[in-house]
């Protein structure tokens, strides 16, 4: 297991990291990327009290990123340069490898890389691919709009965000607590801690599919003759379901792509449910009335069906926001062992805990947070 500089000096002493008092900080954290989501990120850890270092391929936000606290290099070498605790890289999927070949030769063994990637198998490959993964964990905060660029960055974008935090059996404990405290005291946010696969799959429902459902929606107006009359009439389901197709085609493509085995799985799956559905509605319209009845228990079942996600959607709403009709959440301590730390915090965030406190290097405070039926 690695360190971070804080835990560094606990450490020397020949402790162990699941042992040491102290949980490792990120008290300078460098930004690869100063986009919506780095530029956010960088605006939210400086409000909080962190150091941030941060480079844009482009210095186009640097004058008010200086404004904002945050100290600007141009080049990404400088940023390694500057022994960060924690670098993060924010740059668009596309420009990674790039970005992970220039920092290679530079970047110090004390620095841990993460990234804010939103599928995390192919970054853990690229950075594999420079010889970086001995450093590296990944990080996915689900958190976003369909803005782009440094001036729609806004620190709030991150408030109440959850956090995927990703490992592989090669990952460091002691630098996976460092960006873990970014997250929770840097950033002020909850995270769940996951393998990879598991979260490209659950990415993939939750996020890089409904993108595409999103488009197709979007595709099909752009497509009808009737669409001005259609554009007129649309309020806010279609709001809701389209808002995510105006983000850049290309950003959105780049995701997609980068998952694209899930995606695909998914999207047969609900081209299945969505054809079964279609043939359910033209029965109930059928000559013969058992063909009728069959049908219309169907399109029941079908509208049924996610009652246990309406359910918990009802209760969760009570519990968000504040004030006194907010009902409070149930919070407990999880303690995770050496040897089975992975499978600890896997287990965790099945059960529906969310992380957010580091209380000490193997014990979190966790909110129960999503314990769907
Ligand atoms: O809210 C949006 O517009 C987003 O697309 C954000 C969203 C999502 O799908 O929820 C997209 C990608 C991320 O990395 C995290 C969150």
């Amino acid at each position: 297991m690695g360190l971070t500089s804080s835990s560094r000096a606990s450490l020397e002493a020949g402790a162990d990291p699941l042992t040491v008092s102290r949980p490792p900080q990120a008290g300078t954290i460098a930004i690869a990327g100063l986009g919506l989501i780095g530029g956010s990120l960088a605006r939210r850890l400086v409000g909080r009290g962190r150091t941030v270092i941060a480079w844009n391929h482009r210095d186009a936000p640097y004058e008010r990123a200086r404004a904002a606290g945050i100290e600007c290099v141009p080049r990404v070498e400088d940023l390694a340069a500057a022994i960060p605790d924690v670098l993060v890289l924010c740059t668009p999927l596309r420009a990674m490898p790039d970005v992970l070949n220039r920092l290679a030769p530079v970047l110090d063994p004390s620095t841990t890389l993460t990234d804010v990637g939103s599928v995390k198998g192919q970054v853990r490959d690229e950075v594999k691919a420079v010889g970086l993964d001995d450093r590296y964990v990944g990080a996915h905060p689900m958190a976003g709009n369909e803005l782009s660029g440094y001036a729609a960055s806004d620190p709030a974008l991150y408030d109440d965000a959850l956090w995927a935090v990703t490992y592989d059996e090669t990952t460091d404990y002691g630098r996976m607590l460092t960006v873990m405290d970014m997250i929770s005291a840097g950033v002020g946010n909850r995270m769940i801690v996951l393998d990879d696969d598991t979260h490209d799959r659950a990415a993939a429902l939750i996020s890089h599919m409904p993108h595409v459902v999103a488009t197709a929606l979007a595709n099909e107006l752009t497509d009808t003759d009737e669409r001005n009359i259609a554009q007129a009439l649309a309020a806010g389901s279609w709001r809701d379901m389209t808002r995510v197709a105006l983000t850049d085609p290309d950003r959105t493509r780049a995701m997609v792509e980068e998952d694209s085995a899930n995606v695909a799985e998914l999207l047969r799956h609900m081209s299945a449910r969505l054809a079964v559905m279609a043939d359910v509605l033209e029965r109930e319209s059928s000559a013969d009335p058992q063909i009728v009845r069959r049908a219309l228990a169907q399109s029941r079942d079908f509208f049924a069906k996610a009652r246990p996600y309406r359910e918990f959607k009802a209760v969760d709403g009570m519990k968000t926001g504040t004030g006194a009709e907010c009902a409070s959440r149930e919070e407990r301590f999880i303690t995770v062992s050496e040897h089975d730390w992975r499978s600890d915090l896997l287990e965790s965030a099945k059960r529906g805990e969310h992380i957010v406190r580091i209380d000490s290097p193997c014990t979190f405070r966790v909110q129960v947070r999503t314990a769907l039926r």
